[in-house]
């Protein structure tokens, strides 16, 4: 990549990118300059560079690219320093950790910025320093930020970019001004706090009392504090202006606190808390725009399911995602205080969770499937910080469509890569002949959905054109706000959770065959809500049931509401062996323990009136007429290519892998059944597609590999090791 590589400087930073460029050999020889003789000894004797110089301007001579790397103050006097040394065509880069003074000293030095300087700063400092301390994978899955100028040589930040990829970074650019700006808040104003609390700590008389006793919360805070103090004075004075301003908006912040402790004002106390403790999970989600299970996990997470075993003993499964989502949204516009258990505490819920603490309500827990919910009113919710983050969960956009469309703030709308392929224009359409100002920002009514605030909405007879649970509860939930009446008529029933929790939360919503009746202006009344296990989760173990020979399970406490037991029907129809028990209603909703035990399926004509009613639940059954005796033939169910992923194309595709004869259609697939081979399928980050081939390996000859599955934790957290409990025979590779 370089022919001659010129470090000035040889601290963390500068000595770790040399590492990189001798490992990957992108370099044919690496120089350095540094004020320590000592150090460039060091340097040569662990063969770090092949030469060292005590001047920069000689270390410059010849290289075709510079790396500034000392402290961010010394680099006018560098630049000074090795000016008539460097190259017309020579590339320079730095790595400090504010860039507007260095493009300012670039400028003063040459003039005007070379066109050919390239400012760069890695995020991956340690409170550590000097050469011994660099690492060959220091930047690996970190950020790089470059700053290039409007007139820099565009080829040359894409020589610096290649440079800082092949070592494991992840490059991003943005301008100088944005740069110093974010970084005051995110690192030079922590480094400020901790150097000025450890300062003031060590200045009281019993200061060594005080650090013998300090428990891990000092610790965990302070660790910036062991920074080189050298560099951080520099950084203080180079980002002067950004980080006094972090620190007026921190003051700020520190003083409400102080006033709601003072005041005893503990709902203000425990909001700020539960807000800050959830941002502090949320923030790095948001910011990388990934599903949360794959932000915290960026290696694709494995399924490896040995072949064979059956399932048996008592199962229960996670709380209900879609009441878990309402259980939320109902409890925030509600008045007074709503308590939830059997929450679901999966990705796509709390994705919903966080974006009403964004909207200023105050939400405790979640807790071993507790959330208690201070519920601010119809009017109550506030404008959010930043764009809401839905992750990858369609429930959240569509639902809060509905909702953000009646409020007096303007909001937007952002998902993962899955998300953000979904249809929006379906809910967006409706909500617009309300008056709503709603654009779906995306290539094709995709997300992000941005929606404009202080409209006000009028009630509509609205014709649904797709049976839509998401998209009734949308224009439902908007319907709370809007004049007059609103009608929704579907063309199938689908999921009435909405409708019977707002009814449950006080709010009269009328339900005539197919018309579903709700008048604006009404309140809602806070409530307690128990969350049933999820059917769509516990559908994963009735399949594996079904097909794993001598298997007999209890799935406890399912919730069977009529709108969602498409999959008892069709199992049922397919021959399985289905025992509901201890039928009963639990807030609003039926539930039932669900005994399955194994049973010859045999292929089926799937009944379209079950297909809303077992949506989600298809990739299971497809495993299900995989196994069964004879063909399955699906139509009607042309959703299925707009989930999470195309789950119609997805299943036939592993399916075939396995040697099953599946042939995809535009609204559905034909399977003949016979038997399942093991091998490798990938799930698409589609949490469903993951679950249901895993139950697949019960009657599977081979062991089946199963890649992309880190979304399992949207739907069902712990899924792996309830299976497994089971009788399933499954183990997580990560690679
Ligand atoms: O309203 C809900 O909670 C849901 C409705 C269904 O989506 P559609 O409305 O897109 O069919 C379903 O697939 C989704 O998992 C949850
Ligand atoms: C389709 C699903 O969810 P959502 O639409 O909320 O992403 C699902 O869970 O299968």
């Amino acid at each position: 990549m370089f022919a001659r590589v010129a470090f000035i400087g040889l601290g963390l930073i500068g000595s770790s990118l040399a590492r990189v460029l001798r490992a990957e050999k992108l370099a044919d020889t690496i120089v350095a300059s540094s004020r320590s003789d000592r150090t460039l000894k060091t340097a040569q004797d662990i063969g770090l560079i092949d030469a060292g110089y005590a001047d920069a301007a000689d270390a410059v001579q010849g290289a075709d690219l510079v790396v500034l790397a000392m402290p961010v103050c010394a680099t006018e006097s560098v630049l000074h320093s090795i000016r008539e040394a460097v190259g017309p065509d020579t590339i320079l880069t730095d790595v400090g950790s504010t860039k507007g003074n260095v493009v300012e000293a670039a400028a003063r030095v040459f003039g005007e910025v070379p066109i050919h300087f390239v400012p760069g700063h890695p995020i991956a400092g340690s409170e550590q320093s000097g050469v011994l301390a660099g690492k060959a994978d220091l930047f690996q899955r970190h950020k790089v930020i470059l700053t290039p100028l409007p007139h820099t040589a565009a080829e040359s930040t894409a020589r610096v970019r290649r440079m800082w990829e092949a070592a494991g970074a992840e490059v991003l650019e943005m301008t100088v001004e944005r740069h110093d700006e974010v970084l005051a808040k995110t690192s030079h104003l922590p480094h400020f706090l901790a150097f000025s609390l450890v300062d003031a700590l060590a200045r009281e008389s019993q200061n060594l009392d005080i650090f013998r006793y300090a428990a891990g919360g000092f610790r965990d805070f302070t660790r910036i504090a062991g920074s080189d103090p050298l560099m951080w004075h520099d950084i203080f004075f180079a980002n002067e202006r950004g980080i006094l301003a972090a620190l007026d908006g921190f003051t700020q912040g520190v003083e409400r606190l102080r006033a709601a402790v003072v005041a005893h004002d503990s709902e203000a106390v425990l909001g700020i808390l539960t807000r800050a403790q959830a941002a502090r999970h949320h923030f790095t989600h948001m910011l990388a725009g990934t599903a949360y299970a794959k932000t915290m996990n960026p290696k694709n997470l494995q399924f490896l399911v040995e072949a064979g075993g059956s399932l048996k003993g008592q199962v229960r499964v996670p709380g209900d995602k879609s009441i878990s989502h309402r259980s939320i949204m109902l409890g925030s516009l509600a008045e007074g205080v709503t308590e939830v258990t059997g929450f679901l505490e999966g990705e796509d819920a709390l994705a919903t969770l966080q974006a009403f603490r964004d909207m200023g309500v105050v939400i405790e827990g979640p807790k071993n499937g507790e959330v208690r919910i201070h519920g601010v009113g119809l009017h109550g919710l506030k404008c959010p910080p930043n764009a809401i983050y839905c992750g990858n969960s369609g429930t959240s956009m569509r639902l809060l469509s509905g909702i953000l469309a009646a409020q007096k703030f303007d909001t937007v709308m952002t998902g993962d890569p899955s998300l953000s392929k979904r249809p929006m224009e379906r809910i967006a359409k409706p909500l617009r002949t309300m008056g709503a100002v709603i654009q779906t920002t995306g290539e094709k009514g995709t997300p992000p959905v941005s929606i404009k605030g202080g409209q006000a909405l009028k009630g509509i007879v609205y014709d649904m054109p797709v049976a839509s649970a998401q998209v009734k509860s949308g224009v439902l939930l908007a319907g709370l706000w809007a004049e007059g009446e609103t009608v929704i008529t579907e063309p199938a029933p689908t999921r009435d959770h909405s409708e019977r929790m707002l009814r449950g939360f006080g709010y009269d919503v009328k339900t005539e065959g197919s018309t579903i009746r709700i008048r604006g202006g009404g309140k809602l009344t806070a409530t307690n809500i128990d969350v049933p296990a999820d059917i769509s989760s516990a559908a994963f173990f009735m399949v594996g049931a079904s097909i794993a020979p001598g298997a007999d399970i209890v799935l406890e406490h399912v919730g069977i509401n009529p709108t969602r037991v498409g999959i008892l029907n069709i199992l049922r129809d397919m021959g399985g062996d289905l025992t509901l028990m201890n039928e009963r209603i639990v807030g609003g909703e039926p539930v039932a323990d669900i005994r399955v035990r194994h049973a010859k399926l045999k292929g089926i004509k799937i009944n379209e009136a079950d297909v809303p009613l077992a949506i989600d639940e298809f990739p299971s059954l497809f495993i299900a007429a995989a196994c069964a005796e004879g063909t399955t033939v699906l139509t009607g169910a042309e959703e299925l290519r707009v989930k999470e992923s195309d789950r119609i194309q997805v299943m036939a595709d592993g399916l075939i892998a396995l040697g099953v004869k599946a042939t995809p259609t535009p609204d559905g697939m034909i399977i003949e059944g016979g038997p399942i081979g093991g091998g490798s399928v990938v799930s698409h980050g589609d949490h469903r597609i993951a679950m249901s081939f895993a139950m697949a390996a019960l009657r599977a000859t081979g062991t089946i590999e199963i890649n992309d599955c880190a979304n399992v934790a949207t739907s069902f957290p712990g899924f792996v090791e309830l299976a497994r409990g089971a009788g399933l025979n499954i183990r997580v590779v990560e690679n």
